[in-house]
């Protein structure tokens, strides 16, 4: 990649930009608000110059509703051969894009697991994304020049791509990213009507649960209303243990000494199963399971079939963690190495042998 413009200079578009710019590819950057563009330039993110010709990839760091029109636009103004967003929902924007006819060959869905609680580019960061997974959602007729430019921006910003589904996208990180977000909300909510002598004695704790609480309400609402039914199941999940917790500490009140155990029993319950839950936590900087294994295909150079590739896997219900492209030089070939956690290695290996794919050891 030689050439690229970022739409939105935020903490997400500008952080991208200055890595991209530190690895030596040329970026323009355009904001709604020409300042943020000015300001991101000046941090080294690149420039907030017109790019004269069409560049190579169009990175849209909008908030979610935005991300539609302002692709709409691009496309139709022809700034660049690919265009990709980086928004924290993938299928929203994506059946909104289908509805207004756009090109989805030259699309990709995409999103970077890395943030912050500040906004805007002054919060921006060249390392933002080192060792975080990114995810991909390639349509079914994404171009494979495309995803190979998404890859390429994954790369640069060193981040680990994570190829999945635009919904089972959706319903993950309504687990793993927009609860938490409601959760540490309300914790934080209660310190408002708080007394002084209470709100005083925060320790730790507290901050480690309420840092995201400090979040941009306008562009949480817009993530949260584009995925609103994943989250609203989760957080229904959520209230049954809240109502057994309750349950078990009124039961701790109680004089008989039955109920007491019984509450007791409760409680601890609750914290095992988050001790259970926190040890699956990756690592920090998204150390990952240790072991993969890798399948690797062999794909004729044309468009479309890395997407192909990916879309069969995605229909076998497998995510892939990671992927590299071997070009066999003056061959109209490629080996694509799609690495999984070991328990999904056969069930890719069948699932594309099915489909027809040639594999290779
Ligand atoms: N904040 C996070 O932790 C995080 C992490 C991963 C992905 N995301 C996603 O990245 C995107 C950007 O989030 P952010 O945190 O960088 O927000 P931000 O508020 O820091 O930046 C968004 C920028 O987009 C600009 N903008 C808004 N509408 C525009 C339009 N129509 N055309 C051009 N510019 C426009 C704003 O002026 C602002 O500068 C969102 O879609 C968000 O869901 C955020
Ligand atoms: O680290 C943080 O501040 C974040 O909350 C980042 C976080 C997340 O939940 O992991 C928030 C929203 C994004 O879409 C992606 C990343």
């Amino acid at each position: 990649m030689r050439t690229a413009l970022v739409i939105g200079t935020g903490l997400i578009g500008t952080s991208a930009a200055i890595a991209l710019t530190g690895r030596g590819v040329r970026v323009y950057l355009s904001d709604e608000d020409p300042g943020r563009a000015r300001t991101a330039a000046a941090l080294g993110a690149g420039t907030d110059e017109t790019p004269q010709s069409p560049v190579d990839l169009a990175v849209v760091a909008v908030p979610p509703a935005h991300v539609a029109r302002t692709l709409a636009d691009a496309q139709a103004k022809g700034l660049a051969r690919g265009y990709l967003d980086v928004a924290s929902v993938k299928g929203g924007p994506r059946r909104e894009l289908e509805a207004a006819g756009f090109d989805l060959t030259s699309y990709i869905g995409t999103h970077p697991m890395a943030g912050s609680e500040r906004s805007g580019p002054l919060a921006a960061t060249a390392d933002l994304f080192e060792g975080r997974p990114w995810v991909l959602s390639p349509t079914s007729v994404t171009d494979t020049e495309v995803l190979n430019l998404a890859l390429e921006l994954v790369a640069l910003c060193r981040a680990v791509p994570v190829v999945m589904d635009a919904d089972a996208h959706d319903r993950a990180v309504a687990l793993v990213s927009h609860t938490p977000q409601l959760v540490s909300s309300m914790v934080a909510a209660r310190l408002e009507g708080a007394d002084e002598a209470a709100v005083r004695l925060c320790g730790q704790g507290i901050r480690d649960v309420t840092r995201i609480a400090a979040s941009d309400p306008a562009l949480w609402v817009d993530i949260l209303s584009a995925n609103p039914g994943p989250v609203a199941d989760v957080l229904a999940e959520l209230a049954g243990d809240l109502q057994e917790t309750v349950e078990a500490l009124r039961s701790l009140q109680a004089a008989d000494e039955d109920k007491r155990r019984s509450g007791v029993a409760g409680i601890e319950d609750v914290l095992r199963r988050g001790n259970a839950g926190r040890v699956r936590v990756p690592g920090k900087h998204g150390a990952a399971p240790a072991v993969y294994e890798v399948v690797t295909v062999l794909i004729s150079d044309s468009p479309g079939e890395l997407a192909r590739v990916f879309a069969d896997a995605g229909s076998a219900g497998i995510n892939i963690e990671d992927v590299r492209i071997e070009h066999a030089t003056g061959q109209q070939a490629g080996r694509v190495e799609l690495v999984v956690v070991p328990q999904a290695a056969p069930t890719l290996t069948a699932a594309l042998h099915e489909r027809g794919w040639a594999l290779r050891q």
